[in-house]
C-alpha cells in the first residue's frame, strides 16, 4: 500500500545542514494502523509528509497504492493527493467558515452537485458522531469536536489512507480514547489505512497493528505492537514502553523502603510479565495452588494488545524454598518473564 524506499530528507538552512528523514525503508501494510513514535525532533512528521509529497524527499522512492508518487505531473499529484486525507494536532480549521462548510471544502470542483455535497457532508459528520454541529463554527467546539470535523474534511474525497501527525496530543486523555476509537471504527468500517504519528506509547498500544521507534532520523526498531511491548531491544524503546506501566514502580517502592515492600524471611517479591501471546491459563492461581505457595498482588498492570494480555504483575512469594524454585520454573516454562526484584530468602 505504502512502500517508503531509502528515504532521506535535508533541510538547509544557511551554512546548516538537518538530517531530518536518513535512509528509512519501510512498508505499510493496506488496511492496518500503523504507528511512528520518536521524541520531539526524530523526523516522523517529515517521513510522513514524504508520504503525500508535502515534503519531498531528497533521495529514495515513495509509492502509494502503486503509484511511484516522484514521477507524477503535478496535475496527477493533486489527484493522488485526495486519495490520503490528514489530519493534524491543532486542527487547522478555517475558522470562518462552518463545521459543514469546512467539511464541504475538499468537494468544491469534484462534480458534485450542491445537494449532493450538503448530502455527503451530513453522511460524514454523523459518521464521526458530530452530526447536529454542521451550522456551528469552529470556535464554538470542544477540541475533540473539532478533530471529529477535521477528520470528516480529511475523509471527504473517498480517501484510502488516513495520515494522522500528533492527531490527539493536545486533547485530554479522555478524549484521546475517544477519537482513537474512532479512528480504530474508520479502520475497520471503510478498511482506511491509517498511519498515526505520535511520541506517546499508550496511543500505540491502544489502537496500532504495528510501530517503527524513530530516532536521528532513523528507524531504530519496528514490528507488531504486541511483540515490540512484550521484547523491545533498543533503550528508547524501552524507555517508551515504561511510560505506559507502572510497573517499574516498584524499584521506587523500594528505594523509598515502603511498607509495602516488607518482607518477612524466606520470601521474595517478583515482576511477572507476559512476553508471549499464548498467556491464557489462570497463572497465579494455578501456581499458587499447585506449588502450594501464596503469591500476594502488590500490583497488576495487564492491558490488551491486539488481543491479547499484556503487561504483567508484581507479587510478594512466600511458602517453602523449593515450592518457590519450582513454581519460578514452571512460570518461565509457560513463557512468562520472572524477575527477581527483592529477595528475603537468602537470610533463611
Ligand atoms: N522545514 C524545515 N526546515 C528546516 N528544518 C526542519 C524543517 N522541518 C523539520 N525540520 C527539522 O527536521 C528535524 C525533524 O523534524 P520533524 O518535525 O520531522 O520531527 P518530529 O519527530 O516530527 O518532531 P515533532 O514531534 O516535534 O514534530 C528537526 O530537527 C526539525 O527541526
Amino acid at each position: 500500500m505504502i512502500k517508503l524506499s531509502h528515504i532521506s530528507k535535508e533541510f538547509v538552512s544557511g551554512k546548516r545542514t538537518v538530517h531530518a528523514v536518513q535512509d528509512v525503508s519501510l512498508t505499510i501494510d493496506k488496511g492496518e494502523i500503523f504507528g511512528m513514535i520518536g521524541f520531539s525532533g526524530a523526523g516522523k512528521s517529515t517521513l510522513v509528509r514524504c508520504i503525500n509529497l508535502l515534503e519531498r524527499p531528497t533521495s529514495g522512492k515513495v509509492i502509494v497504492d502503486g503509484q511511484d508518487m516522484l514521477s507524477l505531473s503535478a496535475k496527477e499529484l493533486r489527484q493522488a493527493r485526495k486519495k490520503i486525507g490528514m489530519i493534524f494536532q491543532h486542527f487547522n480549521l478555517m475558522p470562518s467558515r462552518t463545521v459543514a462548510g469546512n467539511v464541504a471544502y475538499p468537494l468544491r470542483g469534484s462534480g458534485l452537485s450542491k445537494q449532493q455535497i450538503e448530502e455527503k457532508v451530513q453522511r460524514l459528520l454523523d459518521l464521526v458522531g458530530i452530526g447536529d454541529k454542521a451550522e456551528a463554527y469552529p470556535k464554538q467546539l470542544s477540541g475533540g469536536q473539532k478533530q471529529r470535523v477535521a477528520i470528516a474534511r480529511a475523509l471527504a474525497n473517498d480517501p484510502n489512507v488516513l495520515l494522522c501527525d500528533e492527531a490527539t496530543s493536545a486533547l485530554d486523555p479522555q478524549t484521546t480514547k475517544a477519537i482513537l476509537q474512532l479512528l480504530k471504527h474508520l479502520n475497520e468500517t471503510l478498511g482506511i489505512t491509517v498511519v498515526i504519528i505520535t511520541h506517546e506509547m499508550a496511543v500505540v498500544k491502544e489502537i496500532c497493528h504495528r510501530v517503527a521507534v524513530m530516532e536521528h532520523g532513523k528507524v531504530v526498531e519496528s514490528g507488531e505492537v504486541f511483540n515490540i511491548f512484550a521484547n523491545p531491544r533498543e533503550d528508547i524503546t524501552k524507555n517508551f514502553i515504561h511510560t505506559t506501566s507502572n510497573l517499574r514502580k516498584i524499584e521506587d517502592l523500594i528505594a523509598e523502603d515502603s511498607p509495602v515492600v516488607k518482607l518477612n524471611p524466606g520470601e521474595l517479591i517478583v515482576r511477572l510479565s507476559y512476553i508471549q501471546r499464548n498467556v491464557s491459563e489462570p497463572l497465579i492461581s494455578t501456581v499458587s495452588r499447585k506449588f502450594d505457595i501464596v503469591l500476594n498482588i502488590i500490583f497488576s498492570d495487564i492491558a490488551i494488545v491486539q488481543n491479547a494480555p499484556i503487561g504483567g504483575t508484581v507479587a510478594i512469594i512466600s511458602g517453602s524454598r523449593d515450592q518457590i524454585t519450582q513454581a519460578i520454573a514452571y512460570l518461565s516454562e509457560k513463557n512468562v518473564g520472572v524477575e527477581v526484584i527483592k529477595d528475603a530468602r537468602v537470610s533463611e
